[in-house]
């Protein structure tokens, strides 16, 4: 019975292409945008996203920001088969931890990844497991008296990887002084590597994260300020509402993520007047849908690419 449930919803979804003459006669923002109709893109409301997209545009890249996710959204989630690491992973992965102090962080992200993606629990519900979560890996890792001079060397040494086409996002923005906010519940320290490394920390570019503390010989001994896990970022938002302030004429905002607890990072922005919502789903594809298609506008699925959003900003902008 599920599955003519979902091959129903998939046609349902699928049915109104950008490319159908329909589509086109009412939306002619459909037709500028070619990258929507790739089958990775799954849409419940194109008409929502076609009036979004036609606002935005309107009022142009002075007006927008973009609030976005960092792991397994402005990072791939998998290439060639394989998982890409997340911030935290880059760490636990590296020469810097002990083979043991290792295992029980690979036991860690055993048990609780699996609650974190689990669509069947409710959000009340995991809020104290992902807080035992971070607090126990971040205990691990300040036993593990990691010097701050060797995080360079640990992120060169990693697998971590931007998705297809970050160039051109972070470039663009930057190029139209678009703000960039980047609100991860990572590691900001590995984070801040990560995108100096790839050459891409520009100025626009602002991360709220869980930052290391060092000790006066560069020996990690904390992590600074409130815990950000996954489903606590609208507090995060709330707290750090001066920054909103400072882009108080920016009232639309381009937001990208991969979790559901994404939704809320844009939480903190004042008379927000048009927001679109695009949401990778990387994992759990199936039995996540239907609550992607419910929340974000535009759902990415195993999309490794930047190629709808840059579409996207480049429409805004007026470049394209
Ligand atoms: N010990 C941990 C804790 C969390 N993670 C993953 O990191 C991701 C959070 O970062 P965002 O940039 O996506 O906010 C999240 O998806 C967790 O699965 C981890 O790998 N290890």
């Amino acid at each position: 019975m599920y599955h003519y449930y979902s091959y129903f919803r998939y046609i349902h979804y699928r049915l109104a292409l950008p490319g159908s003459s329909f589509i086109n006669r009412i939306c002619p923002d459909w037709k500028m945008i070619p990258e929507l109709s790739k089958p990775s893109v799954y849409i419940k409301d194109r008409q929502k996203v076609e009036k979004i997209l036609t606002a935005m545009r309107q009022t142009g890249p002075s007006a927008v920001q973009v609030i976005s996710d960092f792991d397994m959204t402005l990072t791939r989630f998998a290439y060639n088969g394989k998982r890409c690491p997340t911030c935290h992973n880059i760490l636990d992965n590296s020469k810097l931890i002990s083979e043991d102090c290792k295992a029980e962080l690979a036991d860690l992200l055993k048990t609780y990844y699996p609650i974190e993606i689990d669509s069947t629990r409710p959000v009340e519900e995991k809020l104290p497991l992902m807080v035992e979560w971070w607090t126990k890996a971040h205990h691990i890792l300040v036993q593990q008296r990691i010097r701050k001079d060797l995080l360079a060397v640990v992120v060169q040494e990693s697998d971590a990887m931007l998705r297809d086409g970050y160039q051109l996002f972070f470039n663009h923005l930057q190029e139209h002084d678009v703000p960039l906010l980047i609100f991860s519940a990572g590691i900001g320290d590995i984070l801040e590597e990560v995108i100096r490394q790839a050459g891409v920390f520009h100025p626009n570019v602002k991360v709220f994260s869980n930052y290391m503390e060092f000790n006066d010989t560069g020996v990690l001994q904390g992590f600074k300020g409130e815990l950000i896990h996954v489903y606590n970022k609208h507090e995060g938002a709330l707290l750090n509402s001066s920054h909103f302030q400072e882009l108080k004429q920016r009232h639309n905002v381009l937001l990208l993520g991969d979790s559901l607890g994404d939704l809320s990072m844009a939480d903190g922005v004042p008379d927000l007047e048009n927001i679109l919502k695009i949401g990778y789903l990387n994992d759990k594809v199936e039995e996540r849908r239907e609550s992607y298609l419910s929340s974000y506008d535009i759902v990415l699925e195993k999309d490794e690419t930047m190629d709808v959003p840059n579409a996207i900003l480049l429409h805004i902008t007026g470049s394209k």
